[in-house]
């Protein structure tokens, strides 16, 4: 196809003037031939002033900046790239190119002018955040850990010990871990263990309970979302994932995990890449994930609420954490810690009577060390003498000894009250009846009670807590 000088020359000078890199060019001798708008924003010099000057008489005049990758390239006869700061504060980096005739004599440099101030800007600002999270990351840590020292693990049983010693001996391995146990027993205390001897102890462990956060909200707390990416996403951030870089992802209460991000969290565990909700770009991640939950997986996968691939996933290293009530061994010790580090908390000395701890002993703990830990606390806090007697354990733990008591020897132990006694048939009664009853509504029609008053019980004797856990 024929086309004129000037429809081509046209073409030239409109790539050249809508280039946004600014672009001079000078002959083989530095004189300044033409100069595009770009580069004359840049330099804040026009091509009125500058074309048909030597570049060095330019340069005397501040108009152009030295040293020039243009008068280098002329010297040297190759490309010239060159690092700038101009006198308006700018950085540019301006690449020079010499351009020669058939018969090889230098006849133009054409010089690109790149303003990388902005980029630089950012670059700046991007180390500084990351210089910023660094600190954040190793002050996490040196908490995480401090708290670790400050709470000694309690493992007397054997069921405890051995759950300690497989702990110790995945933590050197990078693989997923999948702890498992009723709530309170330690599954959390188990992932920061894991933490603390692994290769990662240096990056922080970084908690998501799953069931903590509204669904709608989970997945862009997951995997990070960009500005705008769903309605109330004010911004961009990264999620958990992304936060946990280098370190360990401790999701706890899996089994809370929605559908959708069921999917999307079997995704990364396949290739570790990330993408942000609203983003195409993806970001491959170094995260261990150790996981956690009081729930039966397996069931779930057989009710088809839990993703089968998913759960083969995760539960290649099951750790199983024992209830408290297979571990009796722990359970004098775990109680004088606690009693002694409430005391020590509210600087008030407390001791245990030898009947109290007992109870205490033959207690079932439904609510496993947590239970165990807020009963403690209570009994520091409430009691009003130094010596913490029957008298002052909750309902809860004496009525489940009367029952015991009663119905090992048909008696009630000496030290309890009319009360205590009349509670503890109460808690039998409506234990017995909520075993048989779906509702409180039917326990209330067999017992002659209200629907609330029945609630009410339930709740004073912890039995909802013991029934209603999933
Ligand atoms: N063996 C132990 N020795 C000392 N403290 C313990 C022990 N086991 C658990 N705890 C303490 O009990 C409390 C509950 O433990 P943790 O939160 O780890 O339980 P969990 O199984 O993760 O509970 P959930 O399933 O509800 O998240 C924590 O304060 C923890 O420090």
């Amino acid at each position: 196809m024929d086309r004129s000088i000037q429809e081509l020359t046209w073409e030239h000078d409109a790539i050249i003037d809508s280039s946004s890199d600014g672009l001079f060019v000078c002959d083989g001798q530095g004189v300044i031939l033409r100069v595009n708008p770009a580069s004359e924003r840049i330099n804040q010099a026009t091509a009125e002033q500058l074309v048909g000057r030597d570049y060095m008489d330019a340069a005397a005049e501040g108009l152009v900046i030295l040293p020039s990758a243009a008068l280098e390239a002329i010297e040297k006869r190759q490309q010239v790239s060159l690092l700038q700061e101009n006198r308006f504060g700018r950085k540019l980096i301006s690449t020079a190119t010499p351009v020669f005739d058939d018969a090889g004599e230098l006849i133009r440099v054409v010089v690109s002018e790149r303003d990388i101030t902005e980029i630089d800007r950012l670059q700046r600002q991007l180390e500084e955040q990351q210089a910023l999270g660094d600190r954040f990351r190793r002050q996490v840590v040196e908490l995480q850990q401090q708290q670790l020292e400050s709470r000694p693990i309690i493992a007397r049983s054997p069921g405890m010990q051995r759950a300690l010693r497989q702990a110790l001996k995945v933590s050197e391995v990078d693989s997923i871990v999948l702890i498992l146990g009723e709530s309170g027993v330690g599954k959390g205390l188990i992932a920061d263990l894991i933490h603390q001897h692994s290769a990662r102890a240096d990056r922080p462990i970084i908690k998501l309970n799953c069931g903590a956060i509204p669904e709608t909200l989970i997945e862009a707390e997951l995997f990070g979302c960009e500005k705008g990416a769903f309605t109330g996403a004010a911004g961009s951030r990264p999620g958990y994932l992304e936060q946990a870089d280098g370190g360990i992802l401790f999701l706890d209460e899996v089994a809370e995990l929605p559908p959708a991000s069921q999917v999307k969290l079997l995704r990364f565990l396949e290739d570790g890449q990330v993408t942000r909700l609203g983003s195409t770009r993806s970001r491959r991640l170094d995260v261990r994930i150790l996981a956690a939950t009081h729930r039966d997986l397996q069931q779930m996968v057989a009710a088809g609420t839990f993703r089968l691939d998913l759960y083969y996933r995760l539960s290649v290293i099951p750790l199983t954490v024992p209830p408290l009530r297979e571990r009796q061994e722990c359970l004098v010790p775990l109680i004088r810690t606690c009693i002694d580090h409430f005391a020590d908390r509210s600087a008030v000395p407390r001791r245990l009577t030898a009947a109290a701890l007992d109870l205490l002993c033959a207690y079932s703990y439904p609510g496993n060390v947590r239970e165990l830990m807020n009963i403690c606390e209570r009994l520091v806090v409430m009691s009003d003498t130094e010596l913490i007697d029957v008298n002052d354990l909750p309902q809860t733990v004496i009525a489940e000894a009367g029952e015991e008591d009663a119905a090992r020897f048909g008696s009630w132990p000496a030290e309890m009250s009319m009360a205590q006694i009349l509670a503890s048939v109460e808690r039998q009664v409506l234990l017995e009846t909520a075993k048989r009853l779906p509702n409180q509504q039917s326990i209330g029609a067999a017992l002659g009670l209200s629907q609330s008053s029945v609630a009410r019980k339930l709740e004073k004797y912890g039995i909802r807590a013991r029934f209603g856990r999933g």
